[in-house]
């Protein structure tokens, strides 16, 4: 079997992901960013990504859009989006694709909101940019948009710095739910807001997604956020999957030697404040990344095999794979 799990949904899949590869051409030589990632997304769940900076979590999700611009490039494995395949469209095909099929909300898009336009217009602008409408007609839309992300919409004609960060981040949200598409990726969608923001935001896109029926890519470093918010989790680990699972069986039995580490690193939202104990190093330079286990230099319970090869997935229920040499018999 692939040296990287595939995180599988436990509803129909909207998105499969298959042996997605992403390398940066740098002037010293590639960098596969993101080597061999599978994953699935079902109709109406929430998956988590998480791992370390660095680990390839955006570089993954912006292939998804085929958002990427040199020096990266997606050099192999196929990404269908309900049937479609997304690194075959056209250029025309993936106009149309784009914000309607899957929108993104960028880490920090609140601070890119255009200053001199009031949120009403730019959220009109958004929808006019993808459907032809009447100018009255996209500022009733927005309206209703604020709505939906708890903004009344007498906010309609107030500029991005009479707003709150949170109103902000708010506003981005009802831009990409704008053309109402079946998955919004969200990267670092909260990290910016302090801790209540944050779970009041996630907690209203909660409701949003109940309601509307759509689907979530979240990604974060945040394992305590995404614990509580995502249906699945895929951790990341230097370009790879190496552990899948429902979010309660990752939190309550995690088995990958990395996941324990994020776990244990991740101040809890919920009870009591345990220890903190964080993972001993850093992540590898992607230019040479360590031969065997990627993660074998950091782990705890290496073994001689670990540095020379690569582990295997093991499977520990339908939904949860984990890629290490302890799980072999
Ligand atoms: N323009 C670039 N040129 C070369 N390497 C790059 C470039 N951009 C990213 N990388 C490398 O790709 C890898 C993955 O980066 P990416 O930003 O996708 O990780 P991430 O998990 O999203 O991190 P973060 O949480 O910090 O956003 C990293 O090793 C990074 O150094």
């Amino acid at each position: 079997m692939a040296a990287n799990a595939i995180a599988t949904a436990s509803a129909q899949p909207l998105l499969s992901v298959r042996d997605l590869r992403v390398e940066y051409m740098t002037p010293a030589g590639p960098v596969c960013a993101v080597d061999g990632v599978s994953f699935e997304i079902g109709r109406g769940e929430v998956l988590g990504l998480a791992g370390e900076s660095g680990s390839g979590k955006s570089t993954a999700a912006q292939a998804l859009l085929r958002l990427l611009r040199p020096p990266a490039m997606i050099t192999g494995g196929e990404v269908i989006f309900d049937g479609q395949d997304v690194l075959a469209m056209d250029n025309e095909q993936l106009r149309q694709f784009r914000w309607s099929k899957m929108s993104f909300v960028f880490q920090s898009a609140m601070n890119a909101l255009n200053p001199i336009l009031s949120i009403g217009e730019q959220i009109a602008d958004a929808i006019q940019a993808h459907v032809p409408m009447k100018q009255a007609q996209a500022m009733e839309k927005a309206a209703s948009l604020l709505n939906l992300v708890g903004i009344d919409s007498s906010r309609l004609s107030s500029y991005p710095h009479q707003l709150s960060g949170g109103m902000r981040q708010r506003v981005v949200i009802a831009i990409a739910l704008a053309l109402d598409p079946p998955l919004m990726i969200m990267d670092e969608p909260t990290t910016a807001l302090d801790v209540v923001v944050q779970k009041e935001i996630l907690q209203q896109i909660t409701e949003l997604k109940n309601k509307l029926g759509f689907s979530i890519l979240f990604i974060t470093h945040d394992l305590s956020l995404l614990v509580e918010f995502s249906t699945r989790i895929a951790i990341l680990y230097a370009g790879r999957v190496v552990e899948t699972a429902t979010a309660s069986e990752l939190f309550h039995s995690p088995k990958h030697p990395y996941t324990k580490g994020l776990l244990s690193s991740a101040p809890s939202l919920r009870g009591p404040r345990g220890k903190l104990v964080g993972i001993p190093g850093s992540p590898p330079d992607m230019r040479v990344p360590p031969p065997g286990c990627r993660f074998n230099p950091r782990c705890s319970q290496v073994m001689a095999h670990c540095r020379t090869e690569e582990p295997k997935v093991s499977t520990f229920g339908p939904h949860h794979l984990s890629v290490c040499h302890l799980h072999a018999p």
